[in-house]
């Protein structure tokens, strides 16, 4: 009985069926946990939204931006981007049935046994777990709701940054969503910016990236994330663990096993298409 921990997929189904394989995985024993933005980018989003809602009870998702503005595309709110790759998905006769199991996924995954807590994008030095807990379920209240394309379309934009019990409304969930999945960096105070992807020795003073600072949840609970492959999966303080190493651009797609804490790679199949000079240069 493993708990298996793997970054973004972003629609690399060959990688994951391979990577499950190399460790063995066997739902019903064992539990994938999956740290968001499983569509996108990659060939095959349809093929993996298809296989990790056939895992049940196997499997714990957290949602990231991807697949938000997936819900959006769907939604007829946002653009289809073409570099996206989800046509086949919109298209797909079971699209609807998909969707639905999409979004009523969490923002948040907690484990008490194990302290262990996920997020696609980290957890906001801002917020101690219940006040994380709390806002996940507001976010996910509307999104399993009928009325969930009105968050979707208020959802787009950078504003607010900063976490007060004040906000309320469109304002609120808007934070929240951004602080589970597109946060990188941090002011000092913990006010999110939402503009720097850089990786962090270049990161402009004053930000830090969010695991830098110190908050109520990194001092009890470990954290998984995904979402900034440039991190490359190096540079968190011990007991946060980036998992993201860019699969999708030819990086590899990693799984951390709970229990000892070994890691298993999956080169890309990009990778090996392309040569690794092209695949570096996308
Ligand atoms: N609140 C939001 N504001 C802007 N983009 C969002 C938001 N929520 C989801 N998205 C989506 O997140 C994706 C961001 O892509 P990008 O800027 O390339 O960042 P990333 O590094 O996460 O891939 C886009 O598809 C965008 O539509």
């Amino acid at each position: 009985m493993s708990t298996y921990l793997i970054g973004d997929v972003h629609g690399c189904y060959d990688e994951l069926i391979a990577l499950l394989k190399q460790v063995d995985f066997t739902p019903g024993t064992d539990t994938l946990w999956l740290t968001g933005d499983l569509v996108a980018r990659g060939p095959g989003s349809l093929e993996v939204l298809r296989y990790v809602k056939s895992l049940g009870d196997s499997v714990r998702v957290v949602l990231g931006n991807h697949d938000l503005h997936l819900l959006a595309v769907f939604a007829g709110i946002s653009r289809n981007k073409p570099k996206d790759r989800i046509t086949p998905l919109l298209d797909a006769p079971d699209a609807d049935e998909l969707i639905n199991w999409l979004r009523r996924q969490p923002l948040l995954q907690v484990d008490e046994e194990k302290k262990l807590v996920m997020a696609h994008a980290g957890i906001t030095p801002q917020w101690d777990l219940d006040t994380a807990k709390e806002c996940a379920r507001d976010v996910e209240a509307v999104l399993a709701s009928d009325s969930y394309p009105f968050f979707l379309d208020a959802m787009y934009g950078d504003m607010p940054n900063n976490w007060s019990l004040e906000l309320s409304g469109v304002a609120r969930l808007r934070f929240i969503s951004n602080a589970f999945t597109r946060m990188r960096y941090c002011f000092p105070n913990g006010q999110l910016d939402m503009y720097c992807k850089d990786v962090p020795e270049n990161a402009p003073t004053p930000l830090k990236p969010w695991f830098a600072i110190p908050g109520p949840v990194t001092d009890h609970y470990s954290v998984i994330f995904g979402h900034w492959a440039s991190l490359e999966g190096k540079g968190t303080p011990e007991g946060i663990y980036g998992l993201d190493t860019g699969c999708c651009w030819g990086g590899d797609l990693t799984c951390l096993r709970w229990e000892d804490k070994a890691y298993f790679i999956q080169p890309s199949n990009r990778r090996l298409d392309l040569g690794e000079d092209e695949a570096v240069a996308s």
